[in-house]
């Protein structure tokens, strides 16, 4: 059974969660579940997406991260984790006074083991973002928990003074966090590709953008690149975790199945990277496609297809042992 990525959806008070999520809601082709957790009483943010969505659980009367028992986080993932509901993906979407290290850490430790992390989407309202959540001298510490930092709101900025308000937020992001992926938008306009498989597959597709399906009749958003390559034979274990180590420049995602040289032997790994967070399980389900996507914004497509052909062309014939550890390695942290 593959693991279901559980995505954390953070970001200020009126940053603009519910709107990305509606977004991604939107998307064509993904079943989504979602753990909607609303700061006050009466979930008004449940209220604005439950239509949407294909499961959902929400959490009222506190923020996840303070709530005794995360006001019962695994209980909800554990009933979106359920293989009958066939979820691609669950969004947690947290309080706008949720702590991102925190929801982070509850969704890394959750006791529910049909789960993986699958990153942490922080939205930034550029307009505010200096008066609000990065207001003293070092960055704030969420940058360093995001895997994607979507900097919304770029309408409320004026035309001329954008390039450098964007410039300045990577700047500060980079201090806590090098490998964290910025993208600029507004309204929510990003591409699901980014966030979750199932939009993934259908960008990988045609490798071309699928964009212009967003469904909503809005503008479209700015595209993700795909880069898909097949596997035919077993690949080098060594190989494969420099790629997982050192992906190339802007691939944000990367999945698969991959078969691995193991002395005379095959293993069949699913792999998935979000950002740096690196995800490997035995992959025992039937046979189907091998190979890996890469997934990111304004990739050198031919670059990043040569170094994955590099990766998934076959294993010399006695590849050493040590790839076979590190691989092993990630196992383990991700069982
Ligand atoms: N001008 C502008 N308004 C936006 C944008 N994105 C969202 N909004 C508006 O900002 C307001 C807050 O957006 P939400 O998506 O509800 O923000 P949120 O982060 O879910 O808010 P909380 O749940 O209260 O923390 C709404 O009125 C949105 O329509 C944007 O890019 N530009």
């Amino acid at each position: 059974m593959p693991q279901l990525p559980v995505i954390a959806l953070t970001g200020h008070l009126g940053a603009g969660k519910t709107t990305l999520l509606n977004r991604l809601l939107r998307a064509p082709g993904a079943r989504l579940g979602v753990v909607v957790n609303d700061f006050g009483a009466i979930n008004v943010d449940a209220g604005l997406v439950m239509g949407q969505v294909d499961e959902a659980e929400a959490i009222s009367g506190g923020c996840v991260c303070c709530l005794p028992d995360a006001g019962g986080l695994d209980a909800a993932l554990e009933k979106l984790a359920q293989p009958r509901l066939r979820l691609d993906a669950v969004i947690v979407e947290a309080s706008g006074v949720a702590d991102p290290p925190t929801l982070a850490r509850l969704i890394r430790f959750s006791e529910v083991d049909r789960i993986r992390p699958g990153g942490v989407v922080d939205v930034i309202d550029a307009a505010e973002h200096f008066e609000t959540v990065d207001t003293g001298v070092l960055p704030p510490e969420r940058y360093a928990a995001a895997t994607l930092i979507v900097v919304n709101k770029t309408d409320r900025i004026p035309g001329e003074e954008r390039d450098a308000v964007r410039r300045r937020i990577v700047e500060r992001v980079r201090e806590r966090n090098p490998l964290a992926h910025v993208v600029a938008t507004e309204h929510g306009r990003i591409d699901p590709a980014l966030v979750f498989d199932a939009a993934a597959e259908q960008a990988a597709q045609p490798e071309l953008p699928f964009a212009e399906a967003d469904g909503d009749g809005g503008a479209p958003h700015v595209h993700a690149d795909a880069v898909s390559v097949g596997a035919d034979a077993p690949i080098d274990p060594g190989l494969l975790v420099d790629l997982l180590e050192e992906p190339p420049e802007g691939v944000y995602r990367l999945k698969g199945v991959v078969p691995v040289a193991a002395g005379s032997r095959t293993r069949r790994y699913a792999v998935n990277l979000v950002g740096r967070q690196i995800h490997v399980v035995p992959h025992t389900a039937g046979a189907g496609a091998e190979g890996l996507v890469a997934i990111g914004m304004h990739l050198d497509v031919p670059a990043v297809r040569r170094r994955l052909e590099e990766v998934l062309g076959p294993a010399p014939e006695h590849p050493g042992a040590d790839g076979l550890r590190r691989l092993a390695r990630y196992r383990r942290l991700s069982a």
